[in-house]
């Protein structure tokens, strides 16, 4: 099934970063806002899915999406490559964090490396990114933060302990930013997907009768792709949204 994006004017030319955008959803949203006549900028470790979405798009969209190289792990680095982004994108007034790594970990198994390592590929950044967007935002008047957690946490996967942590702590984060942030016009909202088949939940963790067992428990009977976050997280970033702050959106087909 096709799930259409409305358009939203006010998102044209607009200044928008996200992370984790070279593949699965996060390439999704980088298309979509690009196609919505916006400035963006990404940041990703997988080189060359990156490169071939921007290139892709080049020639298809108002403004090409600018791949960054980057580890969201390595904060310094990161904060430099959003300060670069800044400059070529131009006031920015939307910021996606949505990079992450949802490992499994056995309990007997995970070591505090481990541990520290899946706070710092799923939550940490979130907070860094924040940090260093803020200022631009200030100066553009306001804006729209969205954080990507996840459902995992309220459904009990004893495979995640560490990842699901991290995506509650998000929920958490968003919550505070949007406290501290609304004074100055700038939304903070959480999107919570459900099972979404990107190519690299089918490649490592989704088969037939996880899909079939998880569409079971969905209002909705079909399984998502990314297209269908891309309307959420539209709405939020744009002015349409503009009352919404600090809630947590779940988009799973109707599980919880
Ligand atoms: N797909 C799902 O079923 C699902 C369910 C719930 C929540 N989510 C959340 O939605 C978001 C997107 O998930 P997805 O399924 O598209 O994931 P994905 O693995 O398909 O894509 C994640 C992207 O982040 C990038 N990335 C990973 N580690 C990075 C790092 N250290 N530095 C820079 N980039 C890095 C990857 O290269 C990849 O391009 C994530 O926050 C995920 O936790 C996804």
């Amino acid at each position: 099934m096709s799930v259409s994006a409305a358009s939203y004017p006010d998102l044209r030319e607009r200044g928008v970063l996200v992370s984790g955008g070279g593949s699965g959803i996060g390439a999704a949203l980088v298309e979509a806002f690009a196609r919505q006549g916006a400035r963006v900028a990404f940041f990703d470790i997988a080189e060359a899915a990156s490169r071939d979405l921007a290139r892709r798009l080049a020639t298809e969209v108002l403004h090409s999406p600018r791949y960054f190289e980057v580890d969201v792990r390595d904060i310094d680095a990161y904060k430099a490559a959003i300060a670069e982004a800044l400059a070529v994108t131009g006031p920015v007034k939307v910021l996606v964090n949505n990079a992450a790594r949802d490992d499994r970990h056995e309990l007997a198994e995970l070591t505090p490396g481990d541990w520290d390592e899946s706070q710092a590929v799923n939550l940490r950044h979130v907070f860094f990114a924040t940090q260093a967007v803020v200022p631009a935002m200030q100066a553009a008047g306001g804006g729209s933060i969205i954080n990507f957690a996840s459902i995992a946490y309220l459904l009990n996967m004893g495979e995640l302990p560490a990842y699901a942590t991290a995506k509650a702590g998000i929920v958490g984060l968003t919550k505070s930013l949007a406290g501290r942030l609304g004074p100055d016009n700038i939304r903070v909202n959480a999107i919570l997907p459900g099972m979404v088949l990107t190519e690299r939940q089918l490649r490592l963790w989704v088969d037939e009768a996880a899909i079939a067992s998880m569409v079971k428990q969905q209002c909705l009977k079909r399984s998502l792709s990314p297209q269908d976050i891309v309307g959420p997280c539209l709405f939020l970033a744009s002015e349409a949204s503009a009352s919404i702050t600090a809630q947590s959106i779940i988009v799973d087909g109707g599980v919880l």
